[in-house]
């Protein structure tokens, strides 16, 4: 399936964001963790938190995840302290995204988890039981759903975790939501820069509502900063959130929307007032860094964005696939060394409508979509969404695009 986007004369609307599916994972593992015994509210329905759901009722031995990371690697670590057979599979993608670090750092503290395809990626096939636990040490830089993962099954295991930490931490603003997380399932950690420790200690079951996703409510803020006229309120955001996407307040700041706060909602309007180059290193939010390559080159601000080394192995390798479609519209981005995208305002002719491939990844669809507002453009394969926000495109209606099926 194809969409053709015709833009609004002006952006207008109440978007009911979805909930985080990060958050909405975490929850629910801890939850299983805590006994199940009380009632989550607003967990994200959209496929990765689908699979995880389904993956811990435990009534299937071999569950497929899909594309989910999260699922991947937390499950990773949970079915590993679980009685019994269990083999974890996913995507083609999926099959392609590292897991080795968590797998040998489980079994270091007595997991058995093995291979069934190619060394150090998904198939997993994990024999599970109660772990050890002890000292460990990990790199930093690949994934802190390695580290997510270790620290939720932390509490579970004899002698708990003293974890060390090497070399850089990327996406910390993860691993401090889950250790949020646990101590609102009642449980206590000690993080101390390049070391996290938590005793063996009961997870405490609680009610837990799920906030809204800052990740997709960037989406909305990319077209505010486009369309000078705009207006629109964005519902159940939260200013003082655990999520580290909710950076975009400060970050669209900068380029002409700014934000007001209401109890449940925030309201984006256009001030038409902003930067002309933008540099920031996305270390600590990567998955809004396509938000702000497309919106930039749409703005005309050239950029130079670092901390993007953990984009080669998402959804799919963002940096290749941002530089494709940038360049279908015209933008001609550069990537000078592993991790940074730089664009020093060149442009070229292109052909219209372009037709915008989205790589089996919801944020290609999503941040491309901003482009709409500006050049006649096609997504390809807009049901990608539904990774973490399946109601996108209603939305994008409901704001006023016309969308037509091709
Ligand atoms: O823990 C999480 O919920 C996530 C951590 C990040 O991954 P990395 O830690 O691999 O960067 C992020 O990109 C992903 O969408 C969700
Ligand atoms: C990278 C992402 O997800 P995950 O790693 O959980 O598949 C994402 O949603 O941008």
């Amino acid at each position: 399936m194809m969409y053709a986007l015709t833009p609004p004369t002006r952006l207008r609307g109440t978007i009911d964001l979805p909930t985080s599916k990060s958050i909405s994972n975490r929850a629910l593992l801890l939850s299983s963790l805590a006994g199940n015994t009380l009632p989550l509210s607003k967990i994200a329905t959209c496929d990765d938190t689908t699979v995880m759901q389904k993956a811990l009722q435990k009534d299937h031995h071999t569950i497929d995840i899909g594309a989910a990371g999260t699922a991947m690697r937390f499950l990773s670590a949970y079915f590993a302290t679980q009685e019994g057979v269990w083999t974890l599979t996913g995507s083609a993608r999926m099959k392609q995204r590292p897991i080795r670090l968590l797998v040998e750092a489980l079994n270091a503290i007595g997991a058995d988890i093995r291979y069934l395809e190619k060394t150090g990626f998904p198939p997993l096939k994990i024999t599970g039981k109660a772990l050890q636990g002890g000292n460990l040490t990990l790199e930093g830089n690949v994934s802190s759903q390695f580290i997510s993962a270790l620290l939720m099954i932390a509490p579970t295991m004899q002698q708990g975790l003293s974890l060390t930490l090497n070399g850089e931490i990327i996406s910390q603003p993860y691993i401090h939501m889950t250790l949020k997380m646990m101590e609102s399932f009642g449980v206590k950690a000690e993080w101390e820069t390049q070391h996290i420790i938590i005793k063996p200690q009961p997870y405490h079951p609680t009610s837990f509502v799920v906030e809204s996703d800052w990740s997709a409510a960037s989406y909305w803020y990319g077209m505010a900063a486009l369309m000078p006229d705009s207006d629109m309120t964005l519902i159940g955001l939260q200013k003082d959130s655990m999520q580290g996407d909710s950076k975009v307040v400060e970050l669209f700041q900068l380029l002409g929307v700014h934000s007001e706060f209401t109890e449940h909602s925030v309201h984006i309007f256009s001030t038409g007032e902003k930067i002309t180059f933008l540099s920031y290193d996305f270390v600590n939010q990567p998955d809004i860094a396509q938000t702000f390559a497309v919106t930039c080159c749409l703005l005309d601000i050239p950029f130079r964005f670092e901390g993007l080394k953990s984009l080669i192995i998402k959804e799919t390798n963002r940096i290749a696939a941002l530089k494709a479609e940038l360049l279908k519209i015209g933008y001609i981005i550069n990537d000078p060394e592993e991790g940074v995208l730089e664009w020093n305002g060149t442009k070229t002719s292109f052909n219209v409508p372009a037709v915008i491939e989205t790589y089996d990844d919801h944020r290609m669809a999503m941040s491309l979509a901003i482009a709409a507002l500006k050049h006649q453009i096609i997504i390809a394969h807009p049901e990608v969404v539904s990774k973490s926000y399946p109601n996108f495109w209603k939305d994008v209606e409901q704001v006023g695009f016309l969308i037509q099926p091709k």
